[in-house]
């Protein structure tokens, strides 16, 4: 039988920190049922020295051996007539900026989360890229894990636990914000510092991927009741209530970076009428499996059934994947996470910073 081919996506990365290490690691690691082959195309960063490093330590050993065009300079990469799409890894503050610096040359994007700092500067990106006819999505990753759609599958259609009622899900991640330097992003207001926007956003996500069945196609804006406190003008704390009128689900959000997440492993609970599910992993960015238990009536925890998924190296494949297959279909929005849904994220984490009182420079415009 003939094969099928595959699509090929050559990524223009931009920044050399944390996550583009990360994207980059998953997406040249070897595999055997890809549904798409990625190419790093062209590495973009501050500084030519650093995107040698890069390429240096990330690419040296890929198995999809192929010397990507290393530059000094964002701008270089967008104009790559070789780069199919620019994965933006710079801090949320300077999200708008590039997204809309890589529109204005064409390029097709997949941009880190929080996609901007608020709604407005979301919406403004979606503008220009429509009017500009670029592919563009936020990458929020865990929307993308075959988990998630196991488990909705699970809660909504099989009804494993009843009437769904409540979602309870807090990223804890631990910062030593005083031995940080002040250009940090955790500490650097104007590049989005806070915890909410960093980690409380897959919190956020959780109670929306369990409490709304048909999100994001079918959604209902929830009631919010939030606090936030704060060191030295930095949010380091929030804790939101969500109330689903329709249904009277509620989703119970928090994040914090005091603290760290000790023994637990337990990164989201889900319970229902009938019973309960919890899903395990380091952080709730990083979901491993789940289990779902019967209603707990005893003393004793209920004998749950587990299910456990393949973990390809972080999991970052599956978004890239998806946005390979969104391009070669010629879509400009991710029907897993459409622009109307990133808005939507972003307006809630707006009220929850009204109430809370995170105020950016951005918010004044
Ligand atoms: N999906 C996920 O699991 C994760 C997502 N993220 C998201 O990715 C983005 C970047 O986070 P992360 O990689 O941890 O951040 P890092 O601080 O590790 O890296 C950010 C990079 O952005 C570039 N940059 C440009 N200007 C600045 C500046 N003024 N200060 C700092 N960096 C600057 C630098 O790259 P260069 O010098 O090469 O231009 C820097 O290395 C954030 O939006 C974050 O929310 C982060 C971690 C995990
Ligand atoms: O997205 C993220 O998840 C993991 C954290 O280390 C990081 O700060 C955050 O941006």
């Amino acid at each position: 039988m003939a094969e099928v081919p595959i699509p090929t996506c050559r990524w223009g990365i931009i920044t050399t920190g944390l996550i583009s290490s990360w994207f980059v690691a998953d997406l040249v690691a070897p595999r055997s049922d890809a549904k798409a082959r990625h190419v790093i195309q062209a590495i973009g960063s501050s500084s030519l020295d650093k995107s040698k490093g890069f390429a240096a330590k990330y690419l040296k050993d890929a198995a999809s051996a192929h010397d990507p065009a290393l530059y000094g300079s964002y701008a270089e990469v967008y104009s790559d007539p070789n780069v199919d799409c620019v994965y933006i890894g710079s801090p949320h503050g300077f999200h708008k900026r590039d997204c809309l610096a890589a529109i204005a040359a064409g390029k097709n994007i997949l941009c880190e989360k929080a996609f901007t700092i608020n709604a407005r500067e979301a919406r403004e990106v979606f503008d220009a890229a429509k009017q500009k006819g670029v592919y563009i999505a936020e990458a929020m990753w865990l929307r993308h894990r075959p988990m998630v759609t196991e488990l909705r599958r699970l809660l909504y259609e099989d009804n494993v636990i009843g009437e769904v009622f409540r979602t309870a899900s807090d990223f804890q991640m631990y910062l030593d914000m005083a031995g940080l330097p002040s250009t940090s992003r955790y500490k650097d207001i104007d590049l989005g510092a806070g915890s909410l926007l960093d980690i409380g956003i897959y919190a956020l996500t959780w109670a929306i991927l369990t409490l709304e069945p048909k999100a994001p196609a079918q959604r209902e804006m929830p009631k919010i009741m939030a606090a936030q406190s704060f060191v030295d003008g930095i949010e380091v704390t929030t804790s939101v209530v969500l109330h689903y009128p329709s249904s009277g689900r509620q989703g119970i959000v928090s994040s914090t970076t005091e603290r760290k997440n000790g023994a637990s492993q337990i990164v989201a609970t889900i319970d229902g009428t009938n019973g309960f599910v919890e899903v395990e992993g380091s952080a709730p960015s990083h979901p491993r499996s789940f289990t779902v238990y019967p209603k707990w009536t005893g003393d004793e925890k209920p004998q749950g059934k587990k299910y456990d998924f393949d973990r390809p190296q972080q999991g970052f494949i599956y978004e890239a994947d998806n946005t390979a297959l969104d391009l070669a279909a010629g879509r400009k929005e991710s029907p897993v996470m459409p622009w109307s849904e990133t808005i939507r994220v972003m307006e809630i984490m707006d009220e929850i910073r009204r109430q809370g009182g995170t105020k950016y420079s951005v918010d004044a415009a």
